[in-house]
Parts: C-alpha cells; structure tokens; sequence
C-alpha cells in the first residue's frame, strides 16, 4: 500500500496521482482493497485495546485474524462495524467511506455483514423462513415482495440454502438444527443480504469436527465474492482455510502471512506459549 493509495480525510480521494471526488455510499474498490484500517487506536479508561492498528483486506480476500485473549480482535470487528469509535485513525470501506463517520445500520447497509459466535437465528421458524426474514431487510428485496421478482427473491435463498448446504432442511424449524447447522443458517443469513465484506466471530466455536471441517469449505467459498474475515481460535480451522492470516498482539499486528510462516515466527511463538 502506498500512502497515495490512502483515502484522503478531507472528502477528496487522492489517488496515484489524480483526485476524484467522492460518491457518498457508493463503494469504491479501484485499488482493490475493501478495507483500510490505519494507525486505529481505541482506549478504554486510558488502556490502549487498540494501539496504533494497521490493516488492509482486499477486495475477495479471505483473512483469518488470530491473536491470543484480549489481543484486540474483537475491539477491530467493532470499529469496522461502527460498535466503537477509535480515539484515532482512520477506517474506510472501500476508498470513500469513512466507517468512523457512519452509524451501525448505515455500516450494515453500505455491505458489512457481522455474524457473532453465538447464532441467533428464528428457532420457531423454518430455515427457509428465516432466510425469507432476512432477505426482507434487504432494501432491493423489500421492493420485489409483491412483485413479479418474487421468483428472484425465492431463488436467491434456493441458491444461498444449497451454498450452506441446507438444502434438505428448508422446511425444518431452525429449532431442531444442530448447532453447527444454526451457524450456517446464521451465515446464510447474512448472505441473503449480499455483504461485500463478511465479519466472522469464532463461526466454529463448539462445533464437531466434521462441522469445523464443512465450515472451513463453506467460509472458502464465501471469499472471492465477497471479502471475508474470520476470528477463530481454532488452527485448525485456520490451516484448513488456507489463507492469510494476521497476528494481533496487544492491540497491534505482531505478524503477518501464511499460518505456517507466522507460526514460525519467534514473536508469534513468545505471545502464544511465553505468557
Ligand atoms: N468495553 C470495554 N471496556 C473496557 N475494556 C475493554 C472493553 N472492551 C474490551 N476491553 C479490553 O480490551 C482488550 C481487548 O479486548 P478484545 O475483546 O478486543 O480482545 P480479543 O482479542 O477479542 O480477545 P478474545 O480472544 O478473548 O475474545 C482486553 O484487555 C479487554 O479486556
């Protein structure tokens, strides 16, 4: 990243060279990064839960994100998705949007989709019902209700139970699914509202190992599309995702690269196994 690749903070966008005005809500991935996270410090009664965090993901990019308890991870889901405000820095969706300056649900609109470790999915209703419950937050669906894109609305949760494999469950209450079954659903969720950048908390968390297994094939079909990251504790959930990976440390990147590069590097060794 070169430091003319960065969003401006006055409103103007320089860019290698040339300025462009910006498009309020309109994302803007011609550098190909969807989010732009620099020098982004949170504190909390004068504790630094952020120090400093720096941190791009490209657009379709699938990134794991690891770091021991209390390494900041969870503080950087919630300045992406407007949860809290840095003391400092700056957060873009794309080259225009300034996530510092947007609220949740602006945030959510604009095509971040969060999912939390615990899944908090419709239990009385049927897996297709809560992907219809979800696509009905979507503004695009909302108008096509009624309308002859009905069809559209009914193929779209077709095409998002088969990605998250619930095809054979669709008419079964999200009640009587399996934990790692609501997750997906939860993921599936999510989708119906066609985020451009996926934020995953700990998706497998309590999950079988033959669901951290599907999961880790789900998550890495997600990427491409769309630009995912995931939080997860599990390495081998990560090594299955193939990806790179970021080590957060003491609010900050300790380490970046492949899980097995980073999981040679000494200082990511020392905060791992020297505490
Ligand atoms: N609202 C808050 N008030 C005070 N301190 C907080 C608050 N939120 C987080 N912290 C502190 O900030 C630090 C970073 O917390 P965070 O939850 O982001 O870490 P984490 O990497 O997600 O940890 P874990 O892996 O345990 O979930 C921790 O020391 C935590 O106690």
């Amino acid at each position: 990243m070169t430091p003319g690749q960065a969003p401006g903070g006055d409103g103007v966008l320089r860019s290698a060279g040339s300025v462009h005005p910006v498009v309020p809500g309109v994302l803007d991935v011609t550098h190909d990064v969807i989010l732009y996270l620099e020098d982004i410090t949170v504190t909390f009664n004068g504790f630094r839960a952020l120090d400093r965090l720096t941190l791009y993901v490209g657009v379709g990019e699938l990134r794991a994100l690891i770091g021991p308890n209390g390494a900041g991870k969870t503080t950087l889901m919630d300045v992406v998705t407007g949860k809290t405000r840095p003391d400092s820095g700056t957060a873009y969706f794309g080259q225009t949007m300034d996530l510092t300056r947007m609220s949740e649900a602006e945030i959510a609109r604009a095509g971040i989709g969060r999912k939390f470790q615990k899944p908090t999915v419709f239990e009385q209703h049927t897996v297709f019902e809560n992907l219809e419950l979800a696509l009905r937050g979507d503004r695009r669906a909302r108008r096509s209700l009624f309308a002859r894109l009905d069809a559209d609305a009914r193929d779209r949760i077709a095409d998002t139970l088969r990605l998250v494999r619930l095809g054979a469950e669709a008419d079964r209450p999200a009640g009587l699914l399996s934990h790692g079954q609501k997750q997906w659903l939860e993921i599936g969720m999510l989708l119906a509202q066609d985020p451009q950048l996926l934020l995953l908390d700990e998706p497998v968390a309590g999950m079988t190992d033959d669901e951290t297994e599907r999961t880790a094939e789900l998550v890495k079909s997600l990427a491409g599309q769309r630009s995912v990251v995931v939080v997860e504790h599990d390495m081998e959930f990560v090594e299955g995702l193939d990806c790179q990976v970021t080590v957060l440390d003491e609010g900050a990147v300790l380490a970046e690269g492949s899980l097995a590069a980073v999981q040679r590097d000494p200082r990511v060794v020392e905060v791992y196994l020297g505490r």
